[in-house]
Parts: structure tokens; sequence; C-alpha cells
């Protein structure tokens, strides 16, 4: 009786192995069959290998076919690697493929549960987008460059008192957008610069918010689900504690003190006046911080990366960063003469600062849940299956971008930009998901170019001409700290 038992379950598995295994081959569809699955534990769980470099093999072997299957232990996914599909999932059917992978819930982490970029179903979406979106108007920003501009010029005394010491790019871009999050969100005097007691460098860092073990990145990513039942958080609790009782502090010296500031904090006290007079439930002091939490990380980890990498492509590029600081300077050579028109329509500026985004891309691929049937290509798409879109092999693929590890910014020149096909190049996502604060991301990195080429001759920190930019072991991607920079002074101003 019991072998025929063991026999039977034998076959039962076997079966729904098969039945599993052959979800894209009933669909037609090209695929990948235990190569993804085998990859991901053998290099990524393993040798702890970055799930990019694993997205990268199936991108380069599998690109013509347009769409490929792959498997993880528990669901079927779909990789678009022709980038016209992309235009299909990112924007026509956008209604189709508005949720993305990542699933936080409350009970596992609270501050990051209420980021647009984990809300589950349109409506959820929405309203969670408005509420940070609420912060990045033309005129919001109008009324910030003036307290960028305080922040910038910290930076530059820092810097000018450091005496061409060396500083690690990623520490340096931290500590300035901490500050420009701060002040420009929370109306909090700019202080990272001055104040080695920072409590928001200190309680609020990367380690603290974006550095959970890559294991937990790989289950929030591929098993999202599970990832919540083992309650796997990603920000700690010393910054949920922080930020809470930050946050609290903040609302309630405002109302006891009736002090009204023009900034996000502001916002989010008036939205909940707003919902309370229309007898609609507020948000909770836990939710309101984590508002706060969604403004602050995104807006300091991703642009203090991207920022320190391009100051490190500027130190090992002078060519490019003498070319930069001449169009700079020949509109003015003081910093804080550049308004919001003038810091967005540098040409040169745009095209570097594009070249470096496509070579260190933050959000190295985008993904989506499909939430109705549907196809893309010639692939059937059934409700539920998770899609990514590989951005980062995109920027890196010499069929778009020839000789793709070179730094050069002539790819983005006016006659070259138009041969870079669409929805190849998409540092920030594209659609109605595209990055909400993308403008803000690209203001405050302009501005501390301006006021550092302005200033300093930026150099590598080692006498050989170039630095090398070494990567941490992080979800996103992060220069280490001994990838360093010197500034050496040029006093045009
Ligand atoms: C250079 C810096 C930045 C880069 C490279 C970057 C990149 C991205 C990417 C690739 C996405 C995913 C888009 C998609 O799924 O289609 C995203 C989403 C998002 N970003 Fe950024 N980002 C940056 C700065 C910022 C800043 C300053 C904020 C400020 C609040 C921000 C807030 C967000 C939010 C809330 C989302 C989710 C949007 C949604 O799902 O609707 N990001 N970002």
């Amino acid at each position: 009786m019991l072998v025929e038992a063991i026999v039977v379950l034998f076959i039962a598995l076997c079966l729904s192995y098969s039945w599993f295994f052959g979800f894209w081959d009933r669909r037609k569809v090209v695929n990948v069959k235990f190569e993804f699955t085998y990859l991901t534990f053998s290099r990524a769980f393993i040798k702890n290998e970055h799930l990019h470099d694993i997205f990268a093999d199936i991108y380069r072997k599998y690109k013509s076919y347009g769409t490929v299957g792959f498997y993880t232990i528990l669901s079927p996914m779909l990789l678009v690697t022709d980038p016209e599909l992309v235009k299909d999932v990112l924007v026509k059917e956008f209604n189709k493929f508005h949720d993305t992978v990542m699933e936080m819930k409350k009970e596992v982490d609270p501050l990051l549960a209420l980021n647009p970029f984990v809300a589950k179903g349109m409506e959820k979406w929405k309203e969670l987008r408005s509420i940070q979106a609420s912060n990045m108007t033309t005129v919001r920003f109008k009324e910030v460059i003036p307290i960028m501009y305080r922040v910038a010029e910290n930076m530059v005394n820092y810097l000018a008192e450091k005496k061409m010491e060396p500083i690690g790019a990623k520490e340096l871009s931290f500590l300035y957008t901490v500050d420009n999050s701060c002040s420009c969100g929370f109306g909090v005097e700019p202080s990272a610069f001055t104040d080695p007691e920072n409590n928001f460098v200190k309680y609020a860092n990367s380690d603290k918010i974006f550095k959970p073990s890559p294991y937990t990145m790989l289950f929030h990513f591929l098993l999202p689900r599970m990832a919540n039942i083992l309650k796997l958080r990603i920000s700690s609790e010393d910054a949920e504690e922080f930020f809470k009782s930050f946050v609290q502090k903040m609302i309630e010296y405002r109302t006891s003190s009736n002090i009204t500031k023009n900034d996000f904090i502001n916002y989010i006290m008036k939205l909940n006046q707003k919902l309370k007079e229309e007898n609609k439930p507020v948000y909770s002091k836990l939710e309101l911080a984590a508002h706060c939490l969604t403004f602050y990380a995104d807006s300091t980890e991703t642009s203090s990366n991207q920022l320190a990498f391009f100051l490190l492509d500027l130190a090992n590029h002078q060519d490019v960063q003498d070319k930069l600081r001449k169009e700079i300077s020949s509109i003015s050579k003081s910093p804080i003469d550049f308004d919001l028109e003038k810091v967005n329509s540098i040409n040169y500026l745009n095209m570097a600062l594009n070249e470096s985004l496509r070579l260190h891309t933050q959000g190295n691929w985008l993904s989506r849940t499909c939430t109705q049937d549907t196809v893309i290509g010639n692939a059937p798409i059934p409700k539920g299956t998770k899609v990514f879109v590989p951005i980062g092999q995109f920027h890196k693929d010499p069929e778009y971008f020839p000789d793709p590890e070179k730094f050069d910014p002539e790819r983005f020149s006016e006659e070259n930009k138009d041969s870079i096909p669409k929805y190849t190049f998409l540092p920030f996502g594209e659609g109605p998901r595209i990055c909400v604060g993308f403008k803000f991301a690209l203001l405050q990195i302009r501005l501390a170019v301006i006021f550092l080429v302005l200033n300093f001759t930026i150099l590598p920190s080692n006498e050989d001409g170039k630095e090398e930019i070494v990567l941490e072991n992080a979800p996103l991607p992060t220069p280490a700290p001994t990838s360093k920079l010197k500034f050496k002074p040029i006093n045009t101003y």
C-alpha cells in the first residue's frame, strides 16, 4: 500500500511539475525552462551575484525573440526584449500592466508600504502617486531653488575646507541629497555638511533604509508573497522609529505654534485636514511618516548614487569636464544666476548627464504584473504574469549604443540623439508610472554639478588620472566608499 501511495505521489508530482514548466510551451512562447531558476539559485542565492547579471545573460541569449518566458520556483515570468513591445507594456496597455511586481504589507514594513512603487490596484496607486506628485510641480521647483543654492553653497564650503583631501563620491553626494530632501521637503535647516551628528545621516542613511540582505531583495522581486509571509522588511526598525518620531514632533510643533511652511509636511497636514472636513478616513501618524519617508528615501538614495557616478565620470574625463565648465561659465560664472529655466537648458550638461544615467542605470529593470489576460507581440499573457523590462541591458546593448562601455556624451547631441531607438533609453522608466521625482532628481544633480565645476576641478583621488568605479553589493548600483574624488579650487567667482 505504501509503495503504491509513493508511486502515485511521484507520478502526481511529475505531472504537476511538467504542467508548471509547460506554461510557456503551451502558449508557444520561447522560454528558458530551468535556466533562470538554476542560475538564480547557483549564482544569486549561493554566490551572491546580482540578479541583474542573470537577466543580462538571458537577455543576450534570447534578445532576438522579442519576449522570453522563464520560471521562478512558484511562477512563470516574461522578459520583454523588444523595445517596441516595451511601449505596449509601459504605455499602450497600461490599464493591464498598472501594478509593479513588488508587494509590501503594512504589517511587514509600514514605512515602505505606502510608496506608490509598491501600490496595488489603479485607485490606490493614483492616490499615493498624487501625494508625491504634489511636491513635484514647476511652481514648487521655483520655490525650492533658493534652498538648493544654500545646500550647494554649504557643499562648496565643506569641500574648500577639505583642501583637496579625498572624499568618497557617494559620501559627498549623499550629504548633498539629504540636505536637499530635508530642507525642501521638511523645512529643516540644511546641516548635513556642518553637523557631524546630523540625525538623518545617522538614522536614515542608505544602510538603514536601502540595504537589506541581497536575499531579502531577491525574495521581494521574485517571490513577493513569500517575502511578506516571511516578514522580510527592507527598511530597518531604527529608521522607522526615527522617522515616525521626527514627523510626529514636526506636526505637533507646527500645530501648537501655528506655524505654516511651504513644504511637503505642510501639504500632508493640509491633506489630512481636508479629509477630515470631508468626513473621510484620515491618514494615521504612521502613514503620514510613510509618505515623508517615500519622498526622503526615493530622493536621497537614487539621486546621490547618480550624482556620485556622474562626478566620477567627470573626474575620469577631464575633456568633458572642461567643455562642460566652458558651457556653464559662458552663461554665467556665478552659480546663483542659474534659475530653473537656465539649469534645465544647458545642452552639454544634459548630454553628459544622460550618458552617465545610461552607463550607471539605477533601476536595472522595470517590472509589471499583468492584471488582465492580454497578448504582447506573439505572447499570450494570462492575468497574474510578472513581466520585466531590462532597461539596464538596453542601455549597454551595442546595437543601440555602439561601444557601450565608452562614456561619450555625443550620443545625446542634437545630431545623434534621434538615432537612439525609442524605448531603449529609459533611466526613469516610461508611461504613467514613470519616476514621479525625475525632474526633482535632475534639478538637484544639475545644480550640484553647476556649483562644483564653477568652483573646482573634479579630480580622481589617485595620481594615475583614473578613478576606479567600484560597486558596492547593494540592491541599487552604488559607488563603493573606495571610489573617491579630490576637489581643486579654481576661484572663478
Ligand atoms: C536619479 C534619480 C532617480 C532615478 C534614476 C529614479 C528612477 C526610477 C525608476 C526607474 C522608477 C520606476 C519607474 C517605472 O516603474 O516605470 C522610479 C519610480 C519612482 N521614483 Fe524615482 N528615480 C530617481 C529619483 C527619484 C526622486 C528624487 C523621487 C522623489 C520622490 C523619486 C520617486 C519615485 C517614486 C515615488 C517612484 C514610483 C512611481 C510609481 O510607481 O508611480 N525618484 N524611479
